[in-house]
This record gives C-alpha cells, structure tokens and sequence, in this order.
C-alpha cells in the first residue's frame, strides 16, 4: 500500500559535502561507488568515454531552460560576454550525440535545456548532478531561466523565486518512488534570491520582484487554462483559483520549478529560479506577444543572469 514518507526523511537531509570551506556536490546512492563506469544515457556522456574532471571540473554556474535554442543562445551571449577566449565565436553541443538534451559551456558556465515538465527535467537533473559528482566539482551554483505565466504582474516582470510550491499552493515536491509517496522541500536559497534581485535593480528598466512560483503538471487544465482541448470548469472557477494563489503569495506558474529546486537542496546545490511572464493569467490564457516582443521577454531573463555570473567573476561594473 502506498505510504507517505516524511518530508524530514533524515538520510535525505540536505547536505553540503564541504571540505576546506569548498562546497561539493553530494550525491545520496550508495550503489553509485560500487558501479564501474557510470554512463550518463541521455546526455551520451560517460565516466570511462570522458574524462569528465577534465571537461567540467572548473564549472561554478549551471544555467538550466526548457528550450535548445534559448540555451544555445544564453551560452553564446555568455561566451562573448565572458571576454576572449579560446575557440572563436561558436560552440559545440557537448551532447551533439543524442536529441533529448543539449549542452554548451563557456569558461565556468554550463547551460543545458531541459525540455517541458518534471519528468523531463528530473531525468536531466540526475544526470546533471551526477556529472558535476564524477567532475569533482564544487561551489556550484545552479539557475534554472524559463518563461511562466504571471498572476497579478504586468506581462514581462521577471519573477526570481523564493519558494516554489506546488498546486496546493504548498512547498513541496511529491515523488513516487516504487509505491511511495516521498514528500520533499522545496526551498531556495533566499540569500541568492535576494542578490539576484539586487543584481536586477541595476539594470536600467528592468521589471523584477522575488515571489513564490507555482509548479503544475500541465499547462492546460494543470494551469486553469479554458482553452486546452478539455476544460471541465467555468471561467468563475479559473478565477477564485489564481486568486487563491496570488492571496498565498504566487506571482507565477511554470513547470518544473518543484523538482528542480527539491533535488538541488538535496544534493547541496544553491538553486535559483528566474522566470520571465509572458502574460498575466487573471487577463487571459492565450499568448499572443508578436515574436520581438517574445524574444525581447525571453532574453530578460538572460540579461540578469549574465549580470550576476559577471558580478561574480569580478567582471562587472556593478557592485
Ligand atoms: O520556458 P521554459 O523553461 O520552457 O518553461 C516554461 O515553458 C514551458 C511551457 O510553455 C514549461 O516548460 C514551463 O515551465
Ligand atoms: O502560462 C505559462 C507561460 C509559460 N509557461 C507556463 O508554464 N505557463
């Protein structure tokens, strides 16, 4: 019979591995160190194929999106921004050998797509967080840079997350596990919350606040959408919905916020969420911005992003 697990679980306690004041990545399977090779499936990337230490061992932020192309657009806008460097104006996706996910890095930054939804994202996250394991790699910091639907705030605020929550509107993550229901939390790194929304307050015109993001199932019927092509409640109960959520303190939905942030706590990652509104869903449920100013959206997220990975590398004007 299923059970619920308690969310304070204790061998599933967030940890940081820390040795010399360095924080490493940590890892919760015993199986793991017994395993030979370890090959990393969906991101065609493996312990005895790679010299994975060699590859990644200096990276310090992963910044994680839904779409390919954003990611390979954030990386090459990162890659300029970051100076000259070696390897010209292009780069390789590292995971070239598989279609499910790509991968790019410039210097100490790593941006991989994720695509739509906690399962997708949460095989990424596995692997991912496996991967800095195998690279030795520590002091990592972790963003996930997306696009929500906002409730209550203009269409293009961007909303930096300071705890995601479920659609109960609580901040947890349920993962079934064999026929258990494992309860997780799912907070964020407030401090890092709140220095990206420092960060942002120096860019001119810049839309941001810091509010709770809600992680659904689905964009449709999942989001109160009643334009999906099944819609089993009035626009009344859409309504009182959002409300609710805004009155719990929600600024924004998205998809894969929960997870994201529950693995991260768990393996000692600092995690952020920073999410760009295409719309205010208590105005609407179809997105209808004309491609500039969806592009220009998009790229708000990036722009702080790149800010604060500057600040700090030492490599920016603002303090
Ligand atoms: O913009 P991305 O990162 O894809 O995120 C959001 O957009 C997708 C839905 O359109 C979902 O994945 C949601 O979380
Ligand atoms: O309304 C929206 C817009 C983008 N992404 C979502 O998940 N919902």
């Amino acid at each position: 019979m299923a059970s619920i697990l308690p969310a304070s679980n204790r061998s599933m306690r967030p940890d940081r591995n820390t040795y010399d004041g360095k924080s490493f990545v940590h890892v919760k399977n015993p199986y793991l160190d017994t395993m030979d090779e370890d090959i990393l499936y969906h991101l065609d990337l493996g312990t005895k194929t790679h010299n994975l230490p060699e590859m990644f061992g200096d990276v310090k932020f992963v910044c994680v999106g839904g779409s390919p192309n954003r990611m390979k657009a954030f990386a090459l806008f990162m890659h300029k921004e970051l100076g000259p460097v070696e390897g010209g104006e292009d780069i390789e996706d590292i995971c070239a050998g598989t279609d499910r996910y790509c991968m790019f890095k410039t210097g100490p930054v790593l941006c991989i797509s994720h695509g739509m939804g906690v399962p997708s994202i949460s095989i990424m996250l596995h692997e991912l967080i496996k991967l800095l394991h195998h690279a030795r790699c520590c002091d990592v910091t972790m963003i996930r840079m997306g696009t929500s639907g906002g409730i209550g705030i203009a269409p293009g605020s961007v909303v930096i997350t300071d705890t995601a929550v479920d659609s109960f509107f609580k901040p947890q993550f349920e993962q079934v596990i064999l026929d258990n229901v494992v309860t997780r939390s799912t907070e964020l790194d407030k401090e890092l919350a709140e220095e990206l929304f420092n960060c942002s307050k120096k860019i001119p015109n810049f839309p941001a606040l810091i509010g709770h993001t809600m992680c659904t199932y689905d964009f449709y019927e999942g989001q109160g959408r009643l334009d999906g092509a099944l819609c089993s409640f009035s626009r009344e109960n859409k309504l009182d919905y959002l409300t609710r959520a805004y009155k719990a303190g929600v600024r924004n939905i998205e998809m894969e916020s929960t997870v994201f942030a529950a693995m991260c706590r768990l393996c000692g990652l600092k995690a952020a969420v920073v999410c760009v509104t295409l719309l205010d869903r208590l105005h609407g449920d179809q997105i209808n911005l004309s491609h500039d100013v969806l592009a220009e959206y998009q790229q708000r997220p990036q722009l702080l992003i790149s800010n604060f990975i500057k600040k700090k590398l030492g490599l920016c004007d603002i303090s």
